[in-house]
């Protein structure tokens, strides 16, 4: 087992808790949005705005098959569980976990966000007809199912470096 992939809706806490258990296990960790940022030198949205939403796709996949082998925390963004070919190279080359949460919390943390271009162009009821479409997706890909509501980032944390230390090496 190489990689540990975070999946989930946007805002279910990937990024940051991403951040946090690459702290507490001293693992190396890369956020799949800032490295293709990076790698294009634009940020999301205009990376949107230049080569459409499938292009971003395109990116994201690429960043799959030729990222880095190496031991190390990927926060995916939520759009990567969606493409078939996404979730097997995920599934075949680590663990990957689905941080569950509710809508609810989702929209308060997002809904006024500016740099997710989905967001920007939806209303919340388009979001939340998204957010049910694609969870069954993320549990297709997900090797486990982390319960985020009413628990703190420090608490989610925890729950998955336990897991990980029970399975790393199955
Ligand atoms: N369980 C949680 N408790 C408190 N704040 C959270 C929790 N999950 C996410 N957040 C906060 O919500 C915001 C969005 O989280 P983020 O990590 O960017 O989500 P994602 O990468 O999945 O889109 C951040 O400010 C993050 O700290
Ligand atoms: O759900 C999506 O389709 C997207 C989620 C974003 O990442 P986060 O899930 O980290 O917000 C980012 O990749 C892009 O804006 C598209
Ligand atoms: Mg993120």
């Amino acid at each position: 087992m190489k990689k540990v992939y975070l999946v989930g809706f946007m805002g279910s806490g990937k990024s940051a808790i991403g951040k946090r258990l690459s702290n507490l296990l001293d693992m190396p960790f890369y956020d799949m949005d800032t490295v293709i940022a990076q790698q294009t030198g634009m940020t999301i949205p205009q990376i949107f705005e230049t080569y459409g939403e499938e292009g971003f796709r395109e990116m994201e996949t690429t960043f799959l098959h030729t990222f880095r082998d190496e031991y190390c925390i990927i926060a995916t963004g939520g759009g990567v569980a969606m493409r078939k070919e996404n979730r097997e190279i995920m599934r075949r080359t680590g663990l990957v976990f689905y941080l569950n949460s509710t809508f609810r919390d989702i929209w308060r943390r997002i809904s006024t966000d500016t740099n997710r271009p989905i967001v920007q162009r939806s209303t919340k009821s388009e979001l939340e007809a998204l957010f049910n479409k694609r969870k069954p997706l993320y549990l297709q890909s997900a090797h486990f199912k982390v319960e985020t509501a009413n628990r703190s980032l420090k608490e989610i944390t925890q729950y998955i470096a336990f897991q990980i230390a029970r399975f790393k090496d199955g």
